[in-house]
């Protein structure tokens, strides 16, 4: 595929660098990313992989260079409305059930919450939807963050070690709905350690100057 035959970028990333603490995390990272793509960000633990991330959606903003997103009917906050976004802790409250914790998600980030109960269902957690969430085990907490993710109305979804705590089932189950997103046209970039099979590229952190490796691209 030439770069004529690729679909206008969603995000596109111009020479962008950070150093945290004095300590440079990448630089100089150029990358354009479409729709239908999956991204991993790979690297060592303190490589700044979640920093990255945080830069993506706007949450850390010491950093040169540039980040541009292009959705579709997303004219807000940088065009960032298209965005989901979800972080390494699963960031629920333990006071509320999962519906209600979810429910205020909706409310914040604007997804239609009429679907809630389905998509507790799609992650196993049929049963638990008015179940306090600080009496659920750490892999069901994480099942609740993630049943945003069958919420529709979000191109774009930006996952923080989204397979963190989930068992061989969860995990089988993430891994095919992140393809079914890029299948419809959505984007996915993901930090994690596990690699998912098949046509991924790749942002490698670690040496000062990241590697960006797309899929197909001949080495
Ligand atoms: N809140 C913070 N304040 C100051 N420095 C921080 C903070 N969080 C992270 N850092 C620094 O940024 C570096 C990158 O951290 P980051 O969390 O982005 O790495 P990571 O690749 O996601 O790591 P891990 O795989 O362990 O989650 C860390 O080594 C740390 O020195």
């Amino acid at each position: 595929m030439t770069a004529a035959d690729l679909p206008p970028p969603l995000l596109t990333l111009d020479a962008l660098s950070c150093e945290r603490d004095d300590r440079l995390l990448f630089s100089q990272l150029s990358l354009t990313a479409s729709a239908g793509e999956i991204w991993q960000v790979a690297g060592a633990n303190g490589a700044g992989k979640t920093t990255l991330l945080r830069v993506l959606v706007g949450l850390h903003g010491f950093y040169e260079g540039e980040v541009r997103w292009q959705l579709p009917g997303c004219h807000h906050r940088q065009g960032r409305d298209g965005l989901l976004y979800l972080g390494h802790r699963p960031g629920l409250r333990d006071e509320l059930t999962a519906l209600e914790n979810l429910r205020a998600l909706c409310a914040i980030h604007q997804q239609d919450a009429t679907l809630l109960p389905a998509a507790l269902a799609a992650v196993g957690l049929r049963g638990f939807e008015d179940a306090l969430v600080g009496s659920l085990s750490a892999g069901q907490k994480r099942r609740v963050a993630l049943a945003r993710l069958w919420l529709p109305g979000k191109p774009v979804w930006v996952l923080d070690e989204p397979f963190t705590a989930i068992d061989l089932d969860g995990v089988a189950l993430l891994e095919q709905q992140l393809r079914a997103h890029a299948a419809a046209g959505g984007l996915v970039i993901y930090t994690s350690h596990h690699r998912l099979a098949g046509d991924i590229h790749q942002v490698h952190l670690g040496a000062a100057r990241p590697q960006v490796l797309r899929a197909g691209a001949a080495a």
